[in-house]
């Protein structure tokens, strides 16, 4: 059974409704260009909300090592997540501070994922090319390249959550978009969905 990732977390009520929900994990979204863009001290209070068993992690897009390092501290992250083109030095020396989830697309499984796959602390995520865009990649495409431990985002909700699960295996799965009331403001029925139809899953 997947570990469940619900994104875009912006209030300590947001945070508090997920874990309260069973989530195993918390994004907090510090990339300039999101619609669910956190403050460092906003994260922090609501990762410390929901208490030592849920993981909270600290999503980046085009953004420098000193600005990744800073605010993840910060926040008080547990794990950094990392889009976008980026050297492997760049990855490895934020796994010096953090366990990283290092989101490709799957035209890059080909090229980075193989680098990634056996190395500690860094965790592969699929996600579709426009991250927070709420578009499932094609599965059933994937079923042969997907790697084992990887994670799943993209245009996952409560409807469609167990397919890909049936069809990939994740070993985690990752949603903001299907999630929310407006952009920023999650709706608590539907996380509460998601995460239960994650669940609901036979291994
Ligand atoms: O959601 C965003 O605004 C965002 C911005 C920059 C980097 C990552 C972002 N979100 C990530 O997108 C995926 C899934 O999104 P969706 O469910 O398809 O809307 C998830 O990993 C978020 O962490």
């Amino acid at each position: 059974m997947p570990r469940v990732k619900i994104c875009g977390t912006t209030s300590v009520h947001d945070a508090v409704q997920a874990a309260q929900a069973g989530a195993d994990a918390l994004g907090f979204i510090f990339a300039p260009v999101s619609k669910r863009l956190v403050s460092a001290s906003v994260a922090r209070e609501a990762g410390l909300s929901v208490g030592p068993a849920v993981a909270r992690v600290g999503v980046f897009l085009d953004q420098g090592l000193d600005e990744v390092l800073r605010l993840s501290e910060a926040a008080r992250v547990s794990a950094v997540q990392l889009h976008g083109p980026l050297s492997e030095g760049f990855v490895r020396a934020v796994t010096a501070f953090y366990p990283v989830l290092r989101v490709l697309r799957p035209a890059d499984l080909v090229t980075e994922g193989k680098l990634w796959q056996d190395v500690p602390g860094v965790t592969l995520m699929l996600d579709a090319p426009q991250p927070g865009g709420g578009v499932p990649l094609d599965w059933e495409s994937l079923r042969a390249t997907f790697p084992p431990g990887t994670w799943l985002a993209g245009g996952l909700g409560p409807w469609n959550v167990a397919e890909a699960i049936r069809v990939l295996r994740p070993a985690g799965v990752d949603a903001v978009s299907h999630l929310e009331a407006r952009p920023g403001v999650k709706d608590s029925s539907k996380v509460a969905a998601f995460v239960r139809a994650a669940r609901a899953t036979t291994p």
